[in-house]
């Protein structure tokens, strides 16, 4: 198993990095490799992203996860979201057995889960229809901190999160996926009025500090997996940027 952090640095410093550093501290390029699971800890608000890729053979991981957060397992001061982006999967967690199709949602921490709440968002005049699946709100399980959902662009549309936010009380990543090879994401981040930004592929996972926007443009449509951690659990709790103020 692969396991990385990666540390908090303040915008001001995330505006001076060069492109290749901005994508060292801020993207993870290869989260899902076949027959592995990989593990990035990053130390905004400590909201761990993995990826599982089995191959032919199951996989687990539990100790090293421990060792990592300093518990005797790794989920006795944790809790875990898990949405399957693959084929059909069989997950064993404490000899329970769950199955998950594409798409299914389980929460390990306080119960499984697999409803979500739809929100259809933007309009094609300005390209960003998309459907929002939020899946691990209030509102459908209780959570500890984890706000967790998925959105997919509908056809012929390419921008997501347009209007841009901020949300100071919670950091964000998200997972790009679903595009052909050759497609990408160009996703802004930084300050409003001093954007940068960094083209995603399919599978690859980026970080939003609280302090960044975060909304992107693709070539050709897409999904993405949103989660948050951090302060409240209000979904609405955005500071909107006003487009005009984009730089
Ligand atoms: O398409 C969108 O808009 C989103 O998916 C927004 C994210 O859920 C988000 O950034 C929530 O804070
Ligand atoms: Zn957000």
């Amino acid at each position: 198993m692969r396991i990385e952090t990666r540390h908090a640095i303040h915008y001001e410093q995330a505006k001076a990095l060069g492109h290749d550093d901005l994508r060292r501290h801020f993207v993870i390029e290869d989260l899902f490799v076949l027959g592995e699971i990989r593990a990035t800890l990053p130390h905004y608000d400590r909201n761990m992203l993995i990826g599982i890729s089995p191959a032919d053979a199951p996989i687990g991981f539990g100790p090293d996860l421990a060792e990592l957060v300093g518990t005797d397992s790794c989920l006795e001061r944790r809790e875990l979201g898990l949405i399957n982006i693959g084929g059909p999967a069989t997950i064993n967690s404490d000899n329970e057995i769950y199955r998950v199709s594409r798409f299914d949602v389980l929460y390990l921490g306080m119960a499984a889960q697999d409803e979500a709440i739809l929100k259809e968002l933007g309009s094609r005049e300005t390209s960003n229809e998309r459907k929002l699946y939020q899946y691990l709100v209030p509102d459908i399980v209780p959570t500890c901190q984890l706000l967790m959902g998925l959105t997919r662009l509908e056809p012929g549309n390419l921008w997501n999160t347009m209007p841009a936010h901020l949300h100071d009380r919670r950091m964000e990543t998200y997972l790009y996926f679903d595009m052909d090879e050759g497609a990408f994401v160009n996703h802004l981040m930084g300050r409003p009025r001093a954007t940068q930004n960094l083209i995603m592929r399919n599978p690859q996972a980026v970080l939003s500090p609280a302090q960044s926007i975060h909304c992107g443009a693709g070539t050709a449509c897409y999904t993405f997996i949103w989660s948050m951690a951090g302060d409240n659990q209000s979904f609405a709790d955005m500071d909107m940027v006003p487009m005009e103020d984009m730089r």
